[in-house]
């Protein structure tokens, strides 16, 4: 089924549509929305756990962390986007501060996809 609205949709943008092709089976409008499974699994993390971990580790932070959280979800939440390099020594607590990260914001139902550059660590 998502193939075929992937299908359907790239018809669309080219003024044609899967209605024109008689054998073909038809998408029904009502899951021709939000129905990017890729973007529907992104947005269905356990919010309860998600804000319990919150909750639990977030008054952990120490002031520099908080300042980093603070700033970050602010341009998140402010739709202002930016990039952020927060460095420090192993075991300073990047790892900690991203999953609060993480947690903050896909707890509201939004999106959070971890990259990584191979070959930049050491
Ligand atoms: N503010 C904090 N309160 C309590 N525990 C913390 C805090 N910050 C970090 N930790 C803990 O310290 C340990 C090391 O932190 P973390 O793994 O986040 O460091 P890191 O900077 O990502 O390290 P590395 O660069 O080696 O990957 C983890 O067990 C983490 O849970």
């Amino acid at each position: 089924m998502y193939a075929l609205q992937e299908i359907e949709k790239l018809l669309r943008r080219n003024g044609d549509s899967l209605e024109r092709f008689t054998k073909m089976p038809k998408v029904s409008e009502s899951s021709a929305n939000d129905s990017n499974v890729l973007i529907l699994d992104e947005r269905s993390y356990p919010r309860e756990a998600l804000l319990e971990t919150l909750e639990r580790d977030a008054p952990k932070m120490t002031d520099e962390q908080r300042k980093i959280f603070d700033e970050i979800i602010d341009a998140v939440t402010e739709g202002r986007g930016g990039t952020f390099f927060v460095y420090g020594f192993g075991g300073t607590g990047k790892t900690f501060l991203w999953k609060l990260l993480s947690a903050a914001i896909r707890s509201k139902g939004d999106i959070v996809l971890n990259v990584a550059s191979s070959g930049i660590a050491s």
